[in-house]
């Protein structure tokens, strides 16, 4: 179960979650929709732990991971350094493994400044897959992606067998999910599901 009960995010004057209440099953994969601004990234970061709030409670899986929605990719790291640099040191191996879920297969040399926009993204999401986790966490995961990959990518996530809650204005993400959230523009009201 991921349950988050009663949460309120403020920005100084500016309340983003309200009493905010969410009950999740703890399988599959959910989407967060909504207009920029309404909140999907505070959320997310509130269930990475990454964001004070006032009141509540959270019950969360162990670990998450959160990929964010910049790409924060090191300009002197390759594309195949960058995946082992978050995998511990009998997991090495692995590294083909994560590159060729995100379609990377044949860039492991590369450095981020030869990749395209969604090839820079699909490094970005390979490593915080690779990071393992009880909860995978995706901010705007396919930007720059096309829809028939992001579907592909998506369908190797969720082979993962770990709960992934993302946020994405993609129709075709949107659409492959198990479940969707939508999150109207702020203040936030209660939204269980
Ligand atoms: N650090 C911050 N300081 C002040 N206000 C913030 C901060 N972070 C977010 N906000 C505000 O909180 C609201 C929700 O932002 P958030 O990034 O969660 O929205 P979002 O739904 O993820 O938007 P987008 O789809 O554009 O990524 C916005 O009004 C934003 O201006």
């Amino acid at each position: 179960m991921i349950l988050i009960k009663n949460i309120t995010v403020r920005y100084e004057e500016k309340t983003v979650l309200d009493r905010f209440s969410l009950e999740l099953p703890e399988h599959g994969i959910t989407a967060l929709s909504g207009p920029s601004g309404c909140g999907k990234t505070t959320l997310l970061r509130v269930m990475a732990g990454l964001q004070p709030v006032e009141g509540g409670t959270a019950v969360l899986p162990p670990w998450p991971v959160l990929l964010f929605q910049e790409n924060r990719l090191l300009p002197w790291r390759t594309v195949g350094q960058h995946i082992a640099d978050v995998l511990p040191r009998d997991r090495r191996g692995e590294v083909g493994r994560w590159l060729a879920l995100a379609e990377l297969e044949g860039e492991e040399n590369s450095y981020p400044a030869a990749l395209s926009g969604g090839m820079g993204r699909r490094l970005a999401l390979a490593r915080a897959l690779a990071c393992g986790g009880g909860l995978i966490l995706l901010d705007e995961p396919f930007t720059g992606v096309d829809a028939p990959r992001a579907g592909r990518i998506l369908e190797r996530i969720r082979a993962l067998g770990t709960p992934v809650v993302l946020s994405s204005h993609e129709k075709e993400v949107v659409d492959l999910c198990d479940r969707v959230i939508p999150l109207k523009g702020p203040p936030l009201h209660l939204a269980v599901f």
